[in-house]
């Protein structure tokens, strides 16, 4: 059969996402009702219907405030900010639909292990088994300092504590409970055998959790693990960890590259390349024509907001557009502590060197990467070539007027998609790693299995 494209829609319980600007946009809704739970329904019936496997929640726990030095920027246009908790909406996105997955993300530098197992247990109850865990180190300075830091943890020390985060989570959420420890049985009066569960006793360097852990085994016991972020430590930290890596890259080559060295990578630890599932970006504007599209995407250039993306490039990189004075310099790597992988993107990962009026250029219109518009037909054609070329095994999709950018997708573009054998139209049966895997636990050769001997 035909490989099929899994599809997430890249989402933030925030006010605006990566849509700069498009809040003034007349069709927007979301700045005004994302602090509703009406909306978070609507958008999940909506998903459930294009038969989406995910919806994929960013998570941020700070503002951005590298460019121009303050969250100035970020907070006129509204860049991820002003945000809410995105677990909140999840139970009730769950409670109106039976297939559609949560993939959300919690950063192991400033959440603390046991709290995190205990939230993912109860999500994965109350979800009967469709939740993710997007795990990552986080980029913002102002989040350190949010949590008592003056400063950052550095780059590669973030990834050795979310080691341990693992381990202790590993320890949580798989050990400490055997699978028969609540018993529920009145006539010995016993509802929970002691014998069954275990304090994990955990003492490390950066986390010290004596245990049990509190919930009782969920469906999937350890959510569904994603990583974002491809530095050589992000990478080795996927190729252990990871069963499904966003992979953000300038060319679907460089995805490529990305995915394969981190499949290579799982390798070395006894993981077969089959059980990491690799997703990107997906930018689209899709109108009933190709001069409609066309129309949309120059609305959308219209209210685009260069300093919005600035402000969410600079919190990201660690890169202040606004200290460049040499407009002809040549937009070079230079070492962060922020996010790795973003800093290589225009920089060392890019198909060309671009001098620094190339790189504010870039930043007065949508999109990084390169960005479908088109009529149905054209966008499915698109798709379906980046999706042999990256190797990819499914997308994250952007919006800019939202809803109504996904409303279009499931209207126009699933139905082609699904003829063309590319899409499912039907849902798989059970928990989102059964739909992935065709198993509800972590498999055998993951090291979270792999520690009990
Ligand atoms: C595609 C992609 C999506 C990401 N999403 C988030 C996010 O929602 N929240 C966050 O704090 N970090 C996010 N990150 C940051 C990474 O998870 C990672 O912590 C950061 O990039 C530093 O690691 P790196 O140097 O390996 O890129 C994302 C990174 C990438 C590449």
């Amino acid at each position: 059969m035909t490989k099929q494209i899994i599809l997430q829609a890249f989402d933030m319980t925030a006010a605006n996402h990566n849509a700069h600007g498009l809040w003034k946009h007349p069709e927007n809704r979301r700045h005004r009702e994302y602090k509703s739970l009406d909306y978070w329904i609507e958008l999940a019936r909506l998903l459930e219907k294009g038969k989406f496997d995910a919806v994929f929640f960013a998570d941020v726990l700070g503002v951005y405030d590298v460019y121009g030095g303050d969250e100035k920027a970020a907070l006129r246009d509204g860049v991820q900010v002003p945000l809410n908790d995105p677990a909140f909406a999840i139970p009730a996105m769950a409670a109106v639909t039976e297939n559609l997955s949560f993939a959300v993300t919690v950063s192991t530098s400033y959440e603390q292990p046991f709290h995190n197992a205990r939230k993912f247990s109860t999500l994965d109850h109350l979800t009967k088994g469709r939740v993710a865990w997007n795990i990552v180190t986080s980029y913002l300075p102002n989040a350190a300092q949010n949590f008592g830091l003056e400063k950052m943890v550095k780059h590669d020390e973030r990834y050795r504590m979310a080691e341990e985060f693992l381990e202790v989570s590993y320890k949580l959420l798989e050990d400490s409970w055997e699978e028969d420890a609540v018993v529920s049985d009145p006539a010995r009066g016993v509802l929970v055998d002691p014998e069954k569960v275990h304090r994990i006793k955990h003492k490390g360097k950066y986390f010290s959790v004596e245990g049990p852990h509190v919930s009782e085994p969920s469906p999937q016991r350890t959510p569904v693990l994603y990583q974002a972020g491809t530095s050589e430590k992000g990478r080795e930290f996927a190729a252990r960890h990871a069963e499904c890596v966003f992979v953000g890259g300038p060319t679907p080559e460089k995805i490529n590259y990305y995915i394969e060295d981190i499949k290579a990578r799982a390798e070395a630890y006894d993981r077969s390349r089959a059980e990491i599932k690799a997703f990107t970006f997906l930018n689209v504007v899709v109108a009933e024509t190709e001069e409609k599209a066309q129309a949309k995407y120059e609305e959308i250039k219209k209210y685009w907001s260069a300093d919005g993306a600035k402000a969410q490039y600079g919190g990201s990189t660690g890169y202040d557009l606004a200290s460049y004075e040499n407009e002809d310099e040549l937009f070079t790597y230079k070492h962060t502590e922020q996010g790795q992988s973003r800093a290589a993107y225009l920089t060392k990962d890019a198909a060309k060197p671009f001098t620094v009026k190339e790189i504010q250029e870039k930043f007065s219109k949508p999109a990084e990467m390169d960005i479908i518009v088109g009529s149905p037909e054209q966008v499915a054609d698109k798709i379906e070539e980046f999706f042999v070329r990256s190797g990819v095994d499914g997308f994250n999709l952007t919006h800019y007027i939202t809803p109504k950018d996904l409303e279009d997708f499931v209207e126009l573009v699933v139905p082609i998609l699904q003829e063309r054998g590319l899409y499912k139209k039907e849902y798989t049966e059970g928990t989102f790693r059964e739909k992935l895997y065709g198993h509800p636990h972590l498999s055998g050769a993951h090291p979270a299995k792999q520690k009990k001997g």
